[in-house]
């Protein structure tokens, strides 16, 4: 099933993306200081959003562990850069914390935000960004900030909206068309938008195709 009506992906390109991740996942480390990245041998693609949007939720949506990253309903979950490796496979996903949590002592927010950005804009071997948004919510100033950094450090970025089960499908079809139409002069954005849901699995095999044909780059 799919609410990705662009239908970008062949058949081959799922498979691809459903044998990716049925090799077994697993968390190789997490960093709080970008002079402790782990020596650079896979791509990476990394999962960046504001706080409480879904990242951790979507990583384990894709390798398949519930409890892989760690999630909650209390934003600010995820402190660390994490990277999760399965063996022989050429990539490596990157959970971030999240941005724009408020409620957070300030210093802890500006040592988090600094390591997200740092990392976003020098790593050679980042390959993609997906920057998810909160299907209710849409693009905030904070994703606008992210993007910006992003087109400035020609870091290729890809919108995943998140929570689709959330919103009714007429709401998300047009959230889909209003997103794309932001993304249209941003230079460094990927022009194809993801819909998921960790929650019932939708746009889950959308999502690994992608990161199936990203891995071969
Ligand atoms: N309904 C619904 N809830 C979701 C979905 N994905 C995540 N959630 C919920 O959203 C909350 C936050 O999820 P996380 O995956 O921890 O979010 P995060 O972006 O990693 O958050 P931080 O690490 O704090 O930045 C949790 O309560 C999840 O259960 C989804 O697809 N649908
Ligand atoms: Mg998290």
């Amino acid at each position: 099933m799919t609410q990705n009506e662009d239908e970008t992906y062949s058949e081959a390109e799922l498979e691809a993306g459903r044998l990716l991740f049925a090799a077994p996942w697993e968390f190789q480390t997490s960093v709080t200081d970008m002079a402790k990245l782990p020596p650079i041998n896979a791509n990476e693609i990394a999962f960046a959003g504001r706080s409480n949007v879904g990242k951790s939720s979507l990583i384990n949506a894709l390798t398949g562990r519930k409890g892989l990253a760690r999630t909650s309903s209390t934003p600010g979950r995820t402190q660390m850069l994490n990277f999760f490796v399965s063996d022989g496979t050429p990539v490596s996903i990157v959970d971030m914390p999240g941005y724009g949590y408020a409620q957070a002592p300030k210093d802890l927010v500006d040592a988090w935000t600094e390591l997200v950005f740092s990392y976003l804009r020098g790593r050679p071997s980042l390959r993609r960004v997906f920057l998810l948004i909160d299907s209710r919510h849409g693009i905030k100033k904070n994703d606008l900030e992210t993007m910006a950094l992003l087109d400035k450090a020609a870091v290729v970025y890809q919108v995943v909206l998140t929570k689709s089960d959330k919103i009714k499908p007429p709401a998300l079809k047009k959230l889909i068309a209003e997103t794309k139409a932001q993304l249209l002069k941003r230079v460094a954005a990927y022009p194809e938008i993801i819909a998921t849901s960790s929650e019932k699995n939708l746009g889950v095999d959308e999502l690994k195709a992608e990161i199936a044909r990203i891995s071969t780059l």
